[in-house]
């Protein structure tokens, strides 16, 4: 029942209201508050940018819209179901996908073959029934748009550190996610492949909802509408990237450590 995920084509910078909703969030680590009344909401068709100094709760956060971490109290809604309490594997079927900071590919596999495979994780019956040859539309159309065709064929271990990234993007579309969550993607890129990157995520952000974990001022600057602020487990701030940079709090606690990031 789940294949269908690009009904509507949501225009981009216009969200219609919370695909992702959350209220009053705790996480409470053996009495420390890692994320602490969190209210976020993120509308169909956002690419939402979340940054936050070291140990912010920006990881915790969305530990728990994975399934990874349960949170203390609070909700977690997404297209109006509730994920608190739902395991990794129901969630990402619901139509939730991530990426995490350690790679997950199969180095010996092939870059197609990943991306085939992680298309089957999330629709087992209707892949297995299919009994395809050759490549499905949906793997094929992820690979096309993180722009590996030519090394399809080829080893994943061979792949740069950021065409492995890609294929990571790759492999989270092929299972057809409404919400791409992406921690910190363009760490360790070249500026060639930041660029690649940004272009990926604004190309991406048509048809999905994007949550971007990123440290990369510039990159916010460059490819970031709306960014979510977060700092002690809280919300410190939410707004376009410019008032962001220019909120006095963001500057004390995050820019500030980067004064030549934020000039
Ligand atoms: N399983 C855990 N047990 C105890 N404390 C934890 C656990 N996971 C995270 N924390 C703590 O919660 C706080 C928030 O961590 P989190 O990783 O979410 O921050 P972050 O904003 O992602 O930071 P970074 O940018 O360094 O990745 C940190 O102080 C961290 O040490």
């Amino acid at each position: 029942m789940t294949e269908t995920v690009r009904e509507e084509a949501p225009t981009a910078g216009k969200p219609s209201g919370g695909l992702l909703e959350i209220r009053d969030l705790m996480v409470v680590f053996d009495g420390f508050k890692a994320i602490n009344g969190v209210d976020l909401t993120v509308g169909e068709g956002e690419l939402r940018f979340l940054i936050g100094p070291n140990g912010a709760g920006k990881t915790t956060l969305i530990d728990v819209i994975t399934g990874l971490t349960k949170p203390t109290s609070g909700t977690v809604t997404f297209a109006g179901a509730s994920l608190v309490g739902r395991k990794e594997h129901q969630i990402v079927r619901m139509g939730v996908g991530r990426t995490f900071q350690t790679s997950v590919v199969f180095e010996e596999l092939s870059v197609l073959e990943n991306i085939d495979l992680a298309a089957t994780f999330r629709n087992p019956l209707v892949k297995l029934l299919r009994r395809r040859r050759g490549v499905s539309d949906e793997v094929a159309a992820a690979l096309a748009t993180i722009g590996l065709e030519d090394l399809a064929d080829k080893p994943a271990g061979i792949l740069s550190h950021g065409q492995r990234q890609w294929l990571e993007i790759g492999m989270l579309i092929a299972q057809g996610p409404k919400l791409l969550l992406l921690d910190e993607p363009v760490a360790g890129m070249s500026k060639d492949e930041r660029e690649r990157t940004g272009e990926l995520l604004t190309e991406i952000a048509r048809d999905h909802t994007v949550i971007v974990i990123e440290h990369d001022m510039e990159f916010l600057r460059r490819y970031a509408s709306t960014v979510t602020v977060l700092h002690e487990g809280s919300v410190l701030v939410e707004g376009d990237v410019a008032a962001v940079q220019a909120d006095p709090k963001v500057q004390e606690v995050y820019l500030g450590r980067k004064k030549e990031d934020a000039a």
